[in-house]
């Protein structure tokens, strides 16, 4: 569903990805670690089409990003969900399942949120009053509402409360067990292993390492990312 091949970038002559590869399936949760400037983000956003690759190949199942019109198929999780603070969950819900072309009833848009686990008690409630993890919550009810069978997140569990971190692995389960792809950039070694189905470490721009998180605990991922990066 999502295929890198040989992807290159390079920010005024600056080299921030390097012949990156890979492959991931529907139902499957990618987790890419490194340090700070790796090129984690910039995978991100040259999938989202928010920038240009200066070599290589991005498909979404059958369409080229760059090429085709791939809005549709994506959704983008960002660190801090923005959303409109004076608007309520369902309204903000409403608004964005607009933007990308969807018109939802509100016992529709109370389900999406449901789905994610957003009490039904603060649906209504202006977002500015939510925590962080209830934002989260609605962007991935958007993620749901637009249908988008790729979910790319950056860093989603940073500043997320244990109990925060554990409603989102939860929820990204449930969303792979839809069908649905997740692409994550985290620093979180530990959530990496809890939830992820591969793990990838990328260091200055390329990717060494791909494993299948079956094959490794906590300890030894973060052994392996010590010794990798
Ligand atoms: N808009 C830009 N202009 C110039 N250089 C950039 C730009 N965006 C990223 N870079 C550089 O590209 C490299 C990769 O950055 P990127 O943001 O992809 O890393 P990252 O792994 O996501 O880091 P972090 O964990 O801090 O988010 C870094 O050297 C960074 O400084």
């Amino acid at each position: 569903m999502l295929k890198a091949t040989n992807i290159c970038k390079s920010y005024h002559g600056k080299v921030a990805l390097k012949d990156v590869s890979f492959e991931v399936s529907k139902g499957e949760i990618f987790c890419l670690l490194g340090q700070n400037g790796a090129g984690k983000t910039t995978t991100i956003n040259i999938f989202l089409g928010f920038i240009k690759k200066d070599s290589g190949q991005a498909l979404l199942g059958d369409k080229e990003v760059g090429k085709d019109d791939t809005n549709q198929l994506t959704a983008y999780i960002p660190e801090t969900v923005q959303l409109y603070g004076n608007l309520s969950g369902v309204e903000n819900l409403d608004f964005f399942s607009r933007l990308a072309g969807f018109k939802y009833s509100t016992s529709q848009l109370e389900a999406f949120l449901e789905k994610t686990g957003l009490q039904s008690d603060a649906q209504h409630k202006r977002l500015s009053s939510y925590s962080k993890g209830m934002r989260q919550k609605v962007g991935i009810a958007v993620a749901l509402a637009k249908n988008a069978e790729v979910i790319f997140m950056d860093e989603p569990t940073s500043g997320l409360d244990p109990k925060a971190t554990s409603e989102f692995t939860k929820i990204c389960k449930e969303l792979a067990a839809m069908g649905k792809v997740i692409f994550m950039a985290t620093h979180d070694i530990f959530n990496a292993v809890e939830l992820g189905t591969t793990i990838g470490i990328m260091k200055e721009g390329t990717l060494v390492q791909k494993l299948k998180a079956n094959d490794i605990d906590a300890s030894q991922l973060n052994q392996l990312y010590l010794e990798t990066i």
